[in-house]
C-alpha cells in the first residue's frame, strides 16, 4: 500500500478528498503524515481527528534550520512514497524535489499553463480568470518541479463558467472538481507504480 505525505498551508481540502478515497479503498494508499507551515492551519486538526501524525514546520518553530530539509527528513522518517501539495503556499526547494523525484504532486486551481506562477494561488487565480473574461476554468494536477506550476501534467479537467460567475462561486466549483480530479490522478500514479 503506497504511503502519502501531505503538505498544506490552510484547510487541506485536497487531503480530505484523498483521505476519503483511501478509507473507501478507492485509492490503494494511506495518508501517513501531514505537515503545515501554518500554526493555525485547519488541516492539522483534521489530521489529528484521523489519528494521522501531523507537524508544524516553519521558521518560527525551527529558526535555525532549513525547512525543506526538515520536511524531507520527516517524509523519509515516515517512509512516504508520494507527497501531495494540498494548498501549500511555499516554493519547494531543489533538494526536496530531488529526494522525491517525480513523486511530488500538486493540484493547481486553473487550466495551466495559463494563470500559474508566482502570486497565482487561492482566490488570486479565480480573480485573474474572471478579470480575463475566460469562458472556462478548471484544475490541473501535475508533478512538481523547481519552478511554480511547470511540472508535467497528470490530469486536467475543465468546465464552462456561468455568465455571472463570482470569485466565490468559481472557487467552490474548482474545489469540488479538484476533489474528484485529485483522486483520479493519484489512482493513475499509484496504480502504475
Ligand atoms: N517548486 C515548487 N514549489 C511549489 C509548487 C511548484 O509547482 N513547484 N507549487 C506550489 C503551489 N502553487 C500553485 O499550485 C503556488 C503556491 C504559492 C505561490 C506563491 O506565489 N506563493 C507566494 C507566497 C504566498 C504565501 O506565503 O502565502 C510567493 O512565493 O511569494 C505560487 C504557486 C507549492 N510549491
Ligand atoms: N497555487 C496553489 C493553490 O492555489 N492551491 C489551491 O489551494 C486550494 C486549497 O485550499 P484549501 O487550503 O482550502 O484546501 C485548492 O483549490 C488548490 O488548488
Amino acid at each position: 500500500m503506497k504511503r502519502i505525505g501531505i503538505l498544506a498551508s490552510h484547510n487541506g481540502s485536497g487531503f480530505e478528498a484523498i483521505q476519503k478515497a483511501c478509507e473507501q479503498k478507492i485509492l490503494n494508499a494511506q495518508v501517513v503524515l501531514v505537515i503545515s507551515n501554518n500554526t493555525d492551519a485547519k488541516v492539522l486538526q483534521k489530521a489529528a481527528n484521523k489519528n494521522i501524525p501531523n507537524f508544524i514546520v516553519n521558521a518560527k518553530k525551527y529558526p535555525d534550520e532549513n525547512l525543506d530539509e526538515k520536511i524531507t527528513n520527516l517524509m523519509c522518517e515516515f517512509r512516504v512514497d508520494y507527497i501531495f501539495l494540498s494548498g501549500f503556499m511555499k516554493k519547494l526547494e531543489k533538494n526536496l524535489i530531488k529526494s522525491f523525484k517525480n513523486r511530488i504532486i500538486n493540484s493547481h486551481p486553473a487550466l495551466l499553463p495559463k494563470f500559474g506562477g508566482k502570486g497565482m494561488y487561492g482566490t488570486n487565480v479565480h480573480k485573474a480568470v474572471i478579470k480575463a473574461k475566460e469562458k472556462s476554468s478548471g484544475c490541473t494536477v501535475h508533478y512538481v518541479n523547481e519552478n511554480y506550476d511547470e511540472g508535467e501534467y497528470i490530469l486536467q479537467k475543465s468546465f464552462l463558467l456561468d455568465e455571472n460567475e463570482s470569485v466565490e462561486s468559481l472557487e467552490n466549483k474548482i474545489k469540488s472538481l479538484e476533489a474528484t480530479t485529485i483522486v483520479e490522478a493519484l489512482k493513475k500514479v499509484v496504480n502504475n507504480s
